[in-house]
């Protein structure tokens, strides 16, 4: 029998551009900033622009319940998540984030992001991000192992080191990614230490990755800086997030002769004009967890540090922290993204119409996975580089491909964020049509 014609909105073939319903059930939050973000380098992508449904779609999203027995004898359950973004140009690769405040869109924002990123830098992977939706702080050593250990077997069906390959983020360091590296080994029979970067140098991990994101913030925005003739051995540095990312950053910049005049946490805010002490402030956030409390500064009100003046700002705590509510406050003339997604896209227009040159995230911070990459690579040929080595290649990598995306803004006239998005988005969306769609 024949079936009657699907009523007008029950077709079986959703047009292109309808989203699946979780696709847009965020539109404020980070996916929602992401999916704008796309939207503004469609027009710039010729002929690849008919694939470009593609990076608005994450090819694979898994959620993971999480039951682990608490110190108490009692069984609490944590939210995870794994999202796979896109995995056209090689394994998914990105961070896994620990945070009382995670959300799905969140997670696949970042995924996004990192797909971007990887491609901007040109390494050959896709984007992945995971998570848990928890505060860490609160969890005993012993939760926290067992928490990371049973999140490692629920995503175990789709990580690998060839599939997605996991790495640090907010609050997840070397230790967790020991213990990722050992649950994955232990549930697949052999030792994989390339299913996770970021570990233990002692267990496969690199030399220069821990300080690698900052690095390259470091690097990417001493090559900006130099464009728009900003003398960083001089400047005036306010950073937000003083963890592994801009704490790194914030010492490279201070060693240079740049003062680090306020720093902010998620314990407080900091400022001292004459430029902070960064070596004891870095040894202040080891012995006490945040910058607050800090001899020799004034403690400012949180909200005051977005009218510092200073002439750069680095965000490196979370996204949506520069919106349109404090944009048209900042003094700074150069913000260098070291977190993910920190600038909403209505502050990144008022930043743009205000002169103020935004290095983007999906450049800024892609260090932390150049180096990644080079761990995997010396895990696969179990031989390893010595630090200087590792140092240069990144240097070099992080300057051609930020070369490469000014040039684009330039002959473009866009925002950097709109180039690198254009110089990626052609990559991932070359590799979707060369891959083709069948079976
Ligand atoms: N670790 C890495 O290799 C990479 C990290 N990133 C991004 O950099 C950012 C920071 O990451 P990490 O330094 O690794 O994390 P982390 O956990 O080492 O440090 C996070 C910092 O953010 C601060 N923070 C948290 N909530 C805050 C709030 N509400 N207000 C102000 N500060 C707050 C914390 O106090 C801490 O100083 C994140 O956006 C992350 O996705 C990007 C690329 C690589
Ligand atoms: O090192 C990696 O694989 C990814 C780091 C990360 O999560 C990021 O760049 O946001």
């Amino acid at each position: 029998m024949s079936q009657a014609p699907a009523a007008l909105g029950e077709s079986p073939i959703a047009p292109a551009s309808s989203l699946p319903s979780y696709l847009q059930a965020d539109k404020l939050g980070p996916w929602g900033n992401y999916l704008q973000q796309v939207d503004r380098v469609i027009p710039h992508l010729g002929n690849l622009a008919r694939w470009a449904e593609t990076l608005k779609r994450p090819k694979r999203i898994l959620i993971v319940d999480i039951p682990i027995h608490m110190d108490d004898g009692t069984v609490a359950h944590f939210e995870g998540y794994r999202v796979q973004h896109n995995v056209s140009r090689g394994p998914g690769k990105g961070g896994v984030r620990f945070h009382q405040d995670v959300t799905l869109s969140e997670v696949m924002a970042l995924s996004a992001w990192m797909s971007v990123k990887n491609a901007a830098v040109n390494v050959p992977y896709g984007g992945a991000k995971g998570g848990i939706r928890v505060d860490p702080k609160k969890l005993s050593r012993g939760e926290l192992e067992r928490m990371t250990r049973r999140y490692t077997s629920e995503i175990g069906i789709i990580i690998g080191p060839n599939k997605d390959i996991p790495a640090p983020d907010v609050n997840t360091n070397e230790q967790i990614m020991a213990w990722m590296m050992d649950t994955y080994s232990m549930n697949t029979g052999s030792t994989s230490t390339g299913v996770v970067t970021g570990k233990p140098v002692d267990l496969g991990g690199s030399l220069g990755r821990r300080e690698a994101t900052g690095r390259g913030v470091f690097t990417v925005g001493t090559e900006a800086a130099r464009h728009i003739g900003l003398d960083i051995a001089t400047a005036r540095v306010a950073v937000q997030g003083f963890g592994n990312v801009g704490g790194v950053a914030g010492k490279l910049f201070s060693e240079t002769g740049a003062r680090i005049i306020a720093v902010q946490d998620h314990g407080g805010t900091i400022f001292r004009e004459a430029g902070l002490d960064v070596p004891a402030l870095l040894q202040h956030v080891t012995d006490t967890g945040s910058v607050a409390g800090f001899a020799d500064a004034e403690v400012l009100a949180d909200e005051k540090f977005w009218d510092v003046d200073c002439d750069i700002l680095i965000p490196a705590a979370l996204e949506q922290q520069i919106t349109a509510e404090n944009a048209g406050r900042i003094k700074a003339r150069m913000i260098i993204e070291g977190a993910n997604g920190p600038t909403t896209p209505a502050a990144d227009d008022i930043l743009q119409e205000r002169n103020v040159l935004v290095v983007p995230d999906v450049i800024a911070n892609a260090g932390g996975v150049t180096v990644s990459y080079f761990e995997w690579v010396q895990d696969f040929s179990s031989f390893f580089w010595d630090e200087e080595e590792i140092n240069a290649r990144l240097v070099k990598i992080m300057k051609t491909a930020f070369a490469g995306v000014w040039q684009v803004a330039q002959e473009k006239k866009v925002s950097l964020r709109t180039a690198t998005f254009i110089v990626a988005c052609q990559r991932i969306l070359h590799t979707r049509e060369l891959r083709g769609l069948y079976p």
